[in-house]
């Protein structure tokens, strides 16, 4: 069953729109940021993430964004051509503006968090003129970060994106992607998510990340309520996540799919929506049905919370496979499937 019918004669399967940042992990983790001595450097920002994900399952991925004039700025661009990812579109900053640094802290398998370095920051300096209508209708869908849509000019390249991609009849994936320390004010933030919401073809995020977009439209929608408007508007699917209790998939034939988390010993916090979105978005693409597409993204998500980074250690479609196969001969066979 097809639920988005992509145009099977581009090139290109997913542009990914947004940050390419920096993650250092604790390699000394399980104790507070200030104790540790020791990091592992790795490609970090979700688009970045998803984009490695989603090229690791065999898709052709390209991804628009900037970087700093720097050694790092190469390093991210050099780790995305090794990887297949197309960097035609990726251009340098030219004002000294830097890429993200993001320091986690791994305190304990149950707590994590982030600390960014984003002042003068690179990918927020993504202009319109980055945006190139030719590229946007040679791709099956572009993805749009939220985090994206925090600050201008970048704000303005993701909008004109946005508009191109709806003229070539590209389809748009709009992954909320909140990071609260982007933005200055939540009425901002509830005009640009909504502003993209509305044009997406499939919309992923909490509930905290609907309520942020939905704040000025109408406030405290149950997740059915979110997923019918958004549905009445353009979205095909609206995926609605709740983080280790599970996440559903709303259709706008006006089913509904729940899935639950593979158990897993996780290792940290984060990195597991991205792991979700590739694995999910590689069955959308397949035209895999929707509890497959679910199965497919809880797994991986659980494979990247038990993994040290949020990029290098992302699966390819036969390690989730197995890792399913291997998960359901020990647990059961309908132990993720609601
Ligand atoms: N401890 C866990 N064990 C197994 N799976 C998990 C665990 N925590 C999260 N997940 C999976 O990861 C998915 C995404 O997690 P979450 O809702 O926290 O997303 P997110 O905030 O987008 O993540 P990220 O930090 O990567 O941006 C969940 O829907 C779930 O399937
Ligand atoms: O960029 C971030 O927001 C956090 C990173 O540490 C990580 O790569 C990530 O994107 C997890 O979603």
């Amino acid at each position: 069953m097809k639920y988005v019918e992509f145009d099977q004669t581009r090139p290109m399967d997913l542009v990914l729109i947004g940050r390419v940042a920096i993650d250092f992990n604790p390699v000394d983790y399980f104790h507070p940021l200030s104790e540790c001595t020791t990091f592992k450097k790795y490609v970090g920002g979700s688009p970045a993430n998803i984009a490695v994900g989603i090229t690791r399952h065999g898709k052709k991925a390209g991804f628009i964004g900037k970087v700093s004039d720097d050694q790092f700025g190469e390093y991210v661009v050099d780790f995305f051509n090794k990887e297949g990812i197309d960097t035609s579109h990726i251009t340098k900053c030219t004002n000294g503006e830097k890429l993200g640094l993001t320091f986690t802290e791994i305190l304990s398998r149950e707590e994590s968090s982030i600390l960014m370095y984003r002042n003068c920051i690179a990918d927020l300096q993504l202009s319109v003129d980055d945006i190139d209508e030719e590229y946007i209708k040679n791709t099956k869908a572009i993805l749009v970060s939220g985090t994206a849509l925090a600050q201008s000019p970048s704000r303005e390249a993701v909008l004109k994106a946005v508009m191109l991609a709806k003229k070539n009849e590209t389809k748009i994936i709009f992954d909320i992607d909140y990071r609260e320390y982007n933005w200055k004010n939540s009425d901002e933030i509830s005009i640009y998510y909504s502003l993209v919401a509305r044009e997406a073809d499939i919309i992923m995020g909490s509930r905290e990340e609907f309520d942020l977009t939905e704040k000025l439209i109408k406030p405290g929608r149950t997740d059915k309520e979110s997923a019918q408007a958004w549905n009445n508007e353009n979205a095909k699917i609206v995926v609605i996540k709740h983080g280790k209790k599970g996440s559903t998939a709303y259709t706008n034939d006006g089913n509904d799919y729940s899935i639950k988390p593979f158990p897993v010993e996780a290792l940290k916090g984060f990195g597991g929506g991205d792991g979700y979105a590739s694995g999910f978005l590689y069955g959308v693409f397949e035209g895999w049905d929707m509890i497959e597409c679910l199965e497919f993204g809880s797994a991986e998500a659980a494979m990247m919370v038990r993994s040290h980074s949020c990029s290098e250690e992302l699966p390819n479609p036969q390690e989730v496979k197995d890792f399913i196969r291997e998960t359901k001969d020990k647990y059961g066979e309908m132990i993720a499937r609601v």
